[in-house]
């Protein structure tokens, strides 16, 4: 199980560890791990000598753990010049060791002021936003650092290395623990200076190195000395701010980022990337787009959750020898292979189709038979003894299924299930009406999914005394939650959190990463459980009809009894990683029939471990 834990829990573990070990031991710690995963990004196995690294260094601890940790590159022969953002409170302690060590040090130069007539209206950016430029648009991910394939991580308490690919971590199967071939590595550059620039501070033996790259564009506006070595390092650190950040990155910032960004320079987050928020996982404004994150103590729910996700590139974890002053319950869980193995119903000797559970899959119509097709499918292979279909699509489904019950209608004269699967293809006519009615109104759990979802009475959902569980995609959330859709993409956590209080119902919000918020406000004493996020996804998994094998695999897991949240992330992760294996290592399309059939293959790796 992957865990993440608010800033506040954190703050507070921090606190009690801090006061059990000499001053600064933490951040030497945080410092060190730091350095190690930079230069096994740098040049692997090769010594630092000729290496360029730029720190971007902030206000708060977050810029003292680059220094810090430059001051160590530095006295292995990297080139490290240090840009600070904020020259009168940069971090005492780092700034000296860095200093100590050669590190060259440099500002960036003031934000020019915008060219303006005398009395000129200012421009439409700043009328309408303030003093805030426009926002920076990072470039899209590459495929590597999305397709990551590590698996079957353990605690990440007991993690201190090893890179994990932003939202995987289940594996295609093939995997072989740690993610390998994941990482970035450095793209261009031999690592050998020029020497000979004209760049001050206190630059020393390699650290001059860096210095002559710094000089390069010194005092020619956007080429300032900042920007330069950014532009001419092979590694930037992004020690802006970390889990004290308020808001998107200031121009100043930003603009060194976009720098970075563009450059072929390696771009390491401390901690988190700057600009993304590390409780919620929304990034208002610009955001450090980073090839890998180097994070302390714990993940932060920023690191696993969409948007700000999409911004850490592989991730690392440094113990810091936080785990033991953790809570026991985290914001957020991701499982892993062990965990979802361990929830899987296996029928025992004596068990029979009846004992395993039936589950009732209510959907298609004449318009959309293969909705039911494709549910019944995913249902056939959820661990369900027995599926029974209601609906009109009923010869369609025998025809491809033929161990599947069938019945015209409605739910309730099917015969008794264990639970209802009811939504995908359903259309919004009376018949679907009354079968929602009907299914609502049932002592067992019920998952609404597609058209389903639109047919919903919010308290009838509130009253029922069985368990239920809504899938939506962001879509869907934002009509259920009446907001645009792009405010559901926006904030993910908060929305299916929201979701879920307003229905007390478990919701599991389908996307980039999949999220599943348990009932709200049944959580008794303590709270809520975590939401857990689903590490299996991948984008071959946008294609027509998927989401509906993954009703029936989740209503057949609800069927064989396994609890509201445990099915819909059982049920995720066992559909992503049907997809990945689907799609297979290089990734091909796929469609919504070979994820079901590769199902059962899931189910072995997972069992496997
Ligand atoms: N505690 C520990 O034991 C350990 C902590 N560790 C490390 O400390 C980090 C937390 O350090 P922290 O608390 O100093 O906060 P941090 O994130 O560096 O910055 C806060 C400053 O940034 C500023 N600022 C705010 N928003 C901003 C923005 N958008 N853009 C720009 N600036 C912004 C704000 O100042 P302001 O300018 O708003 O007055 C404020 O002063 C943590 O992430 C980890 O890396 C590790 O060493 C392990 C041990
Ligand atoms: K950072």
């Amino acid at each position: 199980m992957r865990t993440a834990y608010s800033v506040e829990t954190v703050r507070t573990a921090e606190h009690e560890l801090m006061s059990r070990l000499p001053e600064g031991a933490l951040m030497q710690r945080a410092a060190s791990g730091l350095a190690t995963a930079c230069a096994a990004l740098l040049r692997p196995g090769r010594g630092l000598y000729g290496a360029r690294i730029a720190l971007l260094v902030g206000s708060g601890s977050n810029g003292g753990d680059a220094l810090y940790a430059g001051a160590r590159l530095a006295r292995r022969g990297a080139g490290v010049t240090a840009v600070l953002l904020a020259p009168d409170r940069t971090h005492p302690g780092g700034l000296a060791a860095a200093r100590a060590a050669g590190v060259r040090i440099v500002e960036p130069e003031p934000e020019p002021e915008p060219e303006r007539e005398r009395g000129a209206e200012p421009p439409e950016w700043e009328r309408e936003r303030g003093t805030e430029p426009p926002e920076w648009e990072p470039g899209p991910r590459t495929a590597t650092e999305r397709e990551t394939a590590p698996a079957r991580d353990p605690d990440p308490g007991t993690q201190t290395d090893g890179w994990r690919g932003a939202g995987d971590g289940a594996g295609d199967g093939k995997g072989t623990g740690t993610g390998t071939g994941t990482g970035p590595g450095i793209r261009t550059g031999d690592g050998t200076g020029t020497g000979g620039g004209s760049g001050g501070g206190s630059a020393s033996g390699a650290a001059a190195d860096a210095g002559a790259g710094a000089g390069d564009g010194a005092g020619t506006g956007a080429g300032d000395a900042a920007v330069a070595a950014v532009r001419r390092a092979h590694l930037v650190v992004d020690g802006i701010v970390g889990i004290g950040g308020r808001g998107g990155l200031r121009p100043a910032a930003a603009r060194l980022a976009e720098a970075a960004r563009a450059s072929d320079a390696v771009v390491v987050a401390v901690d988190l990337p700057s600009g993304v928020d590390a409780d919620s996982g929304e990034t208002a404004g610009a955001a450090v787009r980073a090839d890998a994150t180097v994070t302390f103590g714990c993940y932060k729910p920023g690191l696993l959750v969409d948007p700000a996700a999409g911004c850490t590139g592989a991730v690392r974890l440094v113990d810091i020898g936080l785990g033991p002053y953790l809570p026991e319950r985290p914001a957020l869980e991701a499982l892993q292979h062990a965990d979802v193995a361990a929830l899987l119903p296996v029928p025992a000797p004596e068990s029979d189709k009846y004992r395993r559970g039936v589950v009732g899959v209510v959907a298609g119509s004449a318009r959309y038979p293969g909705a039911a097709v494709l549910a019944v499918a995913g249902a056939l292979r959820g661990g369900a003894g027995a599926v029974r279909y209601v609906g009109p699509a009923g010869d369609a489904v025998v025809t491809r299924f033929p161990e599947t019950l069938v019945h015209a209608g409605p739910p309730s004269d099917a015969g008794r299930v264990q639970a209802w699967v009811i939504g995908p293809g359903l259309g919004d006519g009376t018949e679907a009406r009354r079968a929602m009615e009907d299914v609502l109104g049932s002592d067992v759990p019920l998952l609404v999914d597609a058209d389903g979802l639109r047919l919903l009475d919010r308290e009838l959902v509130r009253r029922r005394e069985a368990p239920t569980v809504l899938t939506p995609h962001a879509g869907e959330a934002a009509a259920l939650l009446g907001v645009a859709r792009e405010e559901v993409e926006a904030s993910r956590l908060a929305s299916v959190r929201r979701l879920a209080a307003e229905f007390g119902a478990t919701v599991l919000l389908k996307g980039s990463t999949t999220l599943v918020a348990p009932a709200g406000g049944k959580g008794g004493r303590g709270g809520d459980p975590a939401v857990r996020v689903n590490p299996t996804g991948t984008g071959w998994l946008a294609t027509a009809g998927t989401g509906d094998v993954l009703s029936g695999v989740t209503g057949s897991l609800l069927a064989a009894g396994l609890e509201a949240r445990d099915a819909a992330s059982a049920g995720a992760y066992l559909h992503g990683l049907a997809g990945r294996l689907a799609a297979g290592r290089e990734g091909a399309p796929i469609g919504a029939s070979d994820v079901a059939s590769a199902l059962d293959a899931a189910w072995r790796d997972i069992r496997r471990g």
